[in-house]
């Protein structure tokens, strides 16, 4: 029996031009990706043919640990399961085993590898990012599923069946291979280029309600508005991430979807401009009288549910986040990070 630890970061799009519709039911994307400080940690242990264990895993508040045991019997294949913990007060999922990105992501690699062991790979997933967010969670807990498998089968962790994998689970999937700050194209899953990334604090407000993504290309669909060569051009020249505009033609579909996305952006012009101008004055500045715009320095997450702010300083973030929570939403403090998905040292 073998465990590892691996990380797996959320993710913002600083940039995310959705473009027209292609006959396998994507769209075009050119995003700017960028990875976000706020991870879910994933736990990973390798039972192999005739081993029987008991492994002590998190179960919950009145119960904080339990056995789990698994045995591999032979003939039985590869068999994949995991306990996923819902922290931060995210209301817990339901994602059968089989759904679950992470296993998927491990059954994959072995198909693509054509790795026919018996053996049973065990998933302890601690969520600190919340689902249907823009923020990639899945998408991430997958891509360091792949790191952990390839880790644990001891293939090379630059092997291109790792890379093949990723983009079979998901466009997201790929970015978080690379993380940090990166330009992204196809599907979104083809690197073009690397930033170097930001480093700001960050405070990502989400409403109760998620968001579908596919749901949020549909609606896009019925009133596409493209991105201008112009903004492109810029994407190429900038070697710094802090050079890219904050963009995302996804918004007002979403905002369609959920009013209460709008809300969220008047809580933000309105936290920031009342009397709070100190909590992140650079929103304030910038929010003008208009509700109708988005303040400055704030933008969708991806597909959301959530918006995330820049902020000047931890104690602006803070000070925001504390603001959201009385509000009623859910709200996180962290930061842009250079991090990727990475198993941690032993
Ligand atoms: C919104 C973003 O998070 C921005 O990074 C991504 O585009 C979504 O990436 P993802 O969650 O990994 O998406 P997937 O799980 O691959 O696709 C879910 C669904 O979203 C739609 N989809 C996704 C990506 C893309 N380039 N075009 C699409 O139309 C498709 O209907 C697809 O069936
Ligand atoms: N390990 C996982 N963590 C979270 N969601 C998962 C996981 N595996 C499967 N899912 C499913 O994927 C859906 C999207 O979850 P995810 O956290 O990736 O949302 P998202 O951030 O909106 O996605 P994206 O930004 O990639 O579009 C969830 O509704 C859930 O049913």
């Amino acid at each position: 029996m073998q465990t590892i630890n691996l990380i797996a970061p959320a993710k913002v799009n600083l940039f995310l031009g959705v473009g027209r519709l292609q006959p396998d039911g994507y769209h075009e994307v050119t995003t700017v990706m960028q990875a976000l400080a706020l991870h879910d940690t994933i736990h990973m242990t390798l039972v192999s043919s005739g081993e029987q264990v008991v492994l002590a895993e998190p179960c919950d508040e009145a119960q904080p640990i339990r056995e789990h045991t698994i045995e591999v019997p032979a003939g039985s294949g590869l068999s994949v399961s995991v306990n996923m913990q819902w922290r931060e007060g995210i209301a817990p999922a339901d994602i059968t085993d089989q759904d679950n990105l992470a296993c998927r992501a491990v059954r994959v690699l072995a198909r693509l590898m054509g790795r026919t062991n018996d053996e049973h790979v065990r998933l302890v997933i601690e969520k600190h990012i919340p689902p249907q967010s823009g923020l990639g969670g899945g998408s991430s807990d997958a891509a360091a599923a792949l790191i952990g498998a390839a880790a644990l089968w001891n293939v090379d962790p630059t092997d291109q069946v790792i890379y093949q994998a990723a983009q079979e689970i998901g466009a997201d999937t790929a970015f978080f291979l690379h993380g940090g700050s990166a330009l992204l194209e196809g599907r979104g899953d083809i690197l073009r280029k690397r930033y170097r990334s930001r480093s700001e604090q960050v405070v990502i407000i989400r409403p109760a309600e998620g968001i579908s993504t596919a749901q949020a290309y549909r609606t896009f669909d019925k009133a596409p508005v493209y991105s201008c060569d112009d903004m492109l051009a810029v994407l190429h020249d900038a070697t710094d991430a802090s050079e890219i505009p904050l963009y995302n033609n996804l918004q007002a579909p979403a905002e369609l979807l959920l009013p209460a996305l709008s809300d969220v952006k008047g809580f933000i012009r309105n936290t920031t401009r009342a009397g709070n101008a100190e909590v992140n004055s650079t929103v304030a500045d910038s929010a003008g009288e208009d509700d109708s715009v988005a303040p400055k320095d704030c933008l969708l997450c991806g597909s959301g549910s959530a918006t995330f702010v820049v902020c000047e300083s931890l104690e602006a973030a803070h000070a925001l986040t504390a603001a959201a929570r009385l509000a009623g939403y859910w709200a996180r403090a962290t930061s842009f990070s250079s991090i990727r998905a990475a198993q941690l040292p032993r």
